[in-house]
Formats: C-alpha cells, sequence, structure tokens
C-alpha cells in the first residue's frame, strides 16, 4: 500500500508501519496483539525498547494474555501513532555497524491521560489488569505528584469494585528500593486521605498488593526525526513510534507476583529475591559515572555521551569515579566483578550510533543524584574519608546547572541555584550556598566540611581552569 501523498508536490510517502507485510529482514516478535493484562504508565521510549520487549518475548515463548495498556501522560505522539500502527512499532538495535530492527505488537490500548482523565484508574480497577509497571522520571516519586495520586485513586476502585482483586505494581524508574519507594508513597495518600474504608484499603495493599523493586538497564535515547528517516530508509515503511536501543539490556525484578506475570525469565530476565545488590551497582555503576560525563561534556560545550567518553579525560575522571569512589561503597551481587563491569560499561557508553545527548543525561540533576550519589556519600561519610571523584561530580553537576546550557536541563533546583548563583558568583560563595541552604544533597552531608571544601575547590578548578585541569585536580591524573 502506497502512504500519503504530500499535497504540494504530489510525491508519494512511504506507508506507515502496519499498511502492509513486513519487509522480510524485519521480525515480528509476536504474531498477533495479546489481550490486556498490563497497564503501563509512562509511554516513553524506555518503556518501549524495554519492558514491552521483555513481553514480547515472553509472549512469543509462552504464550499469555499480557498484552500492554499504554498511559501516556500529556503528549499524544506516541498514541496516535500506535493506534494508527495497530499497536506495532520498530525497536532497533544499534552500535556503529549494526542497524537491527524487529517490530513490537503487544500493546492492546492506549490513552492519554490529560485528554482521558479517569482511564488509568478504570484499567487499574479492571481485574483483567494484573500487573502495572511504571517510567515516569524520578521527579514522580512523591506523594503530591499526578501519578502517586492517580495509582491511589486506582488501586481504591480496583480494591471496591473488583472485589480486591490482587495485583503488582512494577516501578522501573532508577530509583534505590524503587518498589519499595512506590509502596511507601501510595500508602502515605491513603494514610491522609479522608476515605471511609481507609484502614481496610491499607490492609489489602499490605496483603493483596506487590510492589517489586526492580532493576532496569539499557541505554535507550530520545528517539529522533533521523531514526524515522532512517527506518523508512531500510525497512520500507514510517513508524512513527520508532525508538533505538543499545544492544546490552537487562531487567532484574523482584519475583512479588500475586496474580502472575508474563514470562519475563524467557526473554533474558532475572526474577530474583532482593533487587538491592543490583539497583546499587546499576545506579552507582552506571548512572553515577553517566552523570559525571554528561555534565563535563556540557561545561566544554559536548553534545553527546559517546563523544565525550571518547575524551580520554572524560573516560579517565569516569573510570576513577566507578573505581574509587563507587565501587567501595557496593556488595555486589554474585559473580559480578566492578572492575569488569566498568569496562564494559565505558564501552556501550563509547556507541556512537546511539546520538544520546548530554542535555537528555544531564537533565533532572538533583533528583538524579539523590539517587545515584547520595547513598554512595553517606557511607563515604561514615568511613571519614572524602571521595575527590564524588566531589567533581557534584562541582560539574552545580555550574552545569547555572551554565548557559543549564536552563534546558529542566532541574526542579535550577531556578534556586541559578539565583544563588546571581547571588553570589563565584564558586566559593555559590558552593556554600549550594550546599548548605539548598535541598540539594541532605543535610547531614551537605553540612559535612570536607566534602564541600573539595566540592568547592574542584568547582573553581572547573571555572578558572577548564574541565581536563579540574580532573587531574581531583584525581591527580
Ligand atoms: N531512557 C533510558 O535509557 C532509561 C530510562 N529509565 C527510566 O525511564 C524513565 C523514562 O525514560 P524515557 O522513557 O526515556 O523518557 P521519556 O521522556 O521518553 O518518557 C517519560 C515518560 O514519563 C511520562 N511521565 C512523566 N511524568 C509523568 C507524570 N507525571 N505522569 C505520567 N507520566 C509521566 C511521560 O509522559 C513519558 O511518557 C527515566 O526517567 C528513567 O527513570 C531507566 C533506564 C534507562
Ligand atoms: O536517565 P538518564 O540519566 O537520562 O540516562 C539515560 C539512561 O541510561 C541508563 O543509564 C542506562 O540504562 C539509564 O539508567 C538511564 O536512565
Amino acid at each position: 500500500m502506497a502512504g500519503p501523498v504530500d499535497r504540494l508536490t504530489g510525491h508519494v510517502g512511504p506507508p506507515p508501519l502496519g499498511a502492509a507485510g513486513l519487509p522480510a529482514r524485519v521480525r515480528r516478535v509476536v504474531d498477533r496483539v495479546p489481550p490486556p493484562g498490563i497497564l503501563h504508565v509512562g509511554l516513553g521510549g524506555f518503556h518501549r525498547a524495554h519492558q514491552a520487549v521483555y513481553t514480547a518475548g515472553a509472549v512469543a515463548a509462552e504464550g499469555g494474555d499480557w498484552g500492554i495498556v499504554g498511559a501516556a501522560h500529556r503528549s499524544r505522539d506516541v498514541v496516535d501513532a500506535l493506534r494508527r500502527q495497530a499497536g506495532l512499532y520498530t525497536v532497533v538495535t544499534v552500535t556503529g555497524e549494526r542497524f537491527e530492527p524487529e517490530v513490537i505488537g503487544v500493546h492492546a490500548a492506549t490513552h492519554v491521560e490529560v485528554d482521558e482523565p479517569g482511564a488509568t484508574e478504570t484499567w487499574l480497577a479492571d481485574p483483567a489488569i494484573k500487573v502495572v509497571t511504571l517510567t515516569v522520571t524520578e521527579s514522580a516519586y512523591a506523594t503530591d505528584s499526578a501519578v502517586v495520586q492517580r495509582l491511589a485513586r486506582g488501586l481504591r476502585r480496583r480494591h471496591r469494585s473488583a472485589d480486591g482483586a490482587p495485583l503488582s505494581l512494577v516501578s522501573c524508574d532508577n530509583l534505590p528500593g524503587n518498589g519499595r519507594v512506590l509502596r511507601r508513597l501510595v500508602t502515605e495518600v491513603v494514610e491522609r486521605s479522608d476515605w471511609a474504608e481507609r484502614a481496610r484499603l491499607l490492609s489489602w495493599l499490605e496483603s493483596d498488593v506487590g510492589f517489586p523493586s526492580s532493576m532496569v538497564d539499557r541505554v535507550v535515547p530520545a528517539p529522533t526525526p533521523a531514526l524515522r528517516q532512517r527506518i523508512v530508509e531500510r525497512c520500507g515503511y514510517d513508524d512513527a513510534a520508532a525508538v533505538a536501543g543499545e544492544p546490552y539490556s537487562a531487567w532484574v525484578v523482584e519475583d512479588d507476583f500475586p496474580a502472575g506475570r508474563p514470562a519475563w525469565e524467557r526473554a533474558g530476565a532475572v526474577l530474583t529475591g532482593d533487587a538491592t545488590p543490583y539497583e546499587q551497582v546499576k545506579l552507582r555503576l552506571v548512572n553515577a559515572p553517566h552523570s559525571l560525563i554528561a555534565w563535563l561534556g556540557l561545561l566544554d560545550g559536548v553534545g553527546t555521551i559517546a563523544e565525550a567518553v571518547a575524551r580520554e579525560d572524560i573516560e579517565g575522571a569516569a573510570r576513577r569515579l566507578m573505581k574509587d569512589d563507587m565501587a567501595p561503597t557496593l556488595t555486589p551481587p554474585p559473580g559480578l566483578d566492578p572492575a569488569a563491569f566498568t569496562e564494559v560499561v565505558l564501552a556501550r557508553f563509547a556507541n556512537t550510533a546511539l546520538g544520546h545527548t548530554t542535555a537528555q543525561v544531564g537533565s533532572l540533576g538533583s533528583v538524579k543524584l539523590a539517587a545515584r550519589l547520595t547513598p554512595a556519600l553517606g557511607v563515604w561519610r561514615s568511613r571519614g574519608a572524602v571521595p575527590r571523584s564524588a566531589a567533581l561530580l557534584t562541582a560539574a553537576y552545580l555550574l552545569a546547572t547555572v551554565s548557559p546550557a543549564g536552563e534546558a536541563l529542566g532541574d526542579p533546583l535550577g531556578p534556586e541555584l541559578r539565583r544563588l548563583w546571581a547571588d553570589s558568583p563565584t564558586p566559593e560563595r555559590y558552593a556554600r550556598a549550594a550546599l548548605g541552604e539548598s535541598a540539594l544533597l541532605p543535610q547531614e552531608i551537605g553540612a559535612w566540611g570536607e566534602f564541600a571544601a573539595a566540592v568547592t575547590e574542584l568547582m573553581g578548578a572547573l571555572h578558572q581552569h577548564g574541565v581536563p585541569a579540574a580532573i587531574r585536580a581531583a584525581v591527580g591524573a
């Protein structure tokens, strides 16, 4: 089938995905979209290239009614595309040499929450839904967030109308103990409510609702128009919901599913009793260096993670952060060697085909630092030793946020930090104000004099002498 005709040029565009059969080189993972069994909140790129891929693999291997209902928050783009494409979209695995498209078709329904208020709650109350997954960014984890409020209301409806059918909610955001955090937040919303059935609802949450923690890992940059164009060229169809990701992918999930789950292990996921050691490794040996590379790169005007890590000084700084300051705070899961893992991570970041921008990884800095850095700092403080690369990470964040690139990073603390910088535009005064007064680090760490001194010194080096000199000052390299 031909695609749309351009009214000005008469040019016939490529057909949309789903309008005709797939080219032989593009595999469709599941033959038919399964009936709904999972509700996913946050229909972003990561979900499409991670949890949906594992679910497609599980359904292909073992079947099951595990179709996904995808809830987008505000943007219609992905929902409209998936509706047009009968739930199909392409995930392309990319490296410099590889371009491997696969078509996923597990989304049974989609909606946009702001356009269809109540739709997420209605699905949550439906006993066909046995699992809820979430990728809503770290900043949505607060009792007053729309996501958490909506989940609490939906669970209340389920408790009433579906006779309390059990289910599990799986956070797939990068937070330590993400399942426990989510359980605590939902519980707090119910506790503070004036709902008459509050006590019964709380005991049902305790007994019948699982909140497994999970470790998620795959670099999935925001999709670009260039990716869409490449798919037209390579696959012969247009796909407005396509997404690209690296070959590496991991998912470790606590096996707490009272109503059952897809056979995700058949697609490579690890089901475990405790995801904590995996989460710690992920946050400290993947996310923390990712952030350091992003902020150092941003300070030097470097656009992508791959370009930044191609610089020997920045790669060296990331390696030292992992080796000196992060690995010694970990109890890794059996079989994981932090030194070998470090090299795997650096090679992943060097993937030039991803085009993962320093601005994307550098966004929402204060929220990410709380998950990626603060717990390790607590360990160092109790040992009485100052982690120098972690101080460089903090200094790079603080300066990048007040740099010309800073405003676009969308950090909730950004406006306050820019005000502090405007009031005290020297590294010394700014560092003191930022570490002392803001909610950047918990008070006990913000008030850790030796760490603050190292941050101040390294911010001075970054500001006056630039990135390479500051890296040398941090670790003597
Ligand atoms: N992109 C990646 O490589 C990885 C992402 N993640 C996690 O997934 C999260 C999302 O990443 P992407 O999908 O790449 O980002 P994205 O920007 O493509 O998607 C974010 C999604 O979150 C939704 N969202 C944000 N605030 C919301 C709210 N208040 N209510 C409902 N939905 C809300 C948005 O609608 C959007 O669908 C990350 O913040 C991270 O926690 C984890 C590992 C890898
Ligand atoms: O969340 P960020 O910092 O934008 O980074 C992109 C993603 O790449 C990863 O580090 C790789 O899994 C994710 O954890 C992270 O979310």
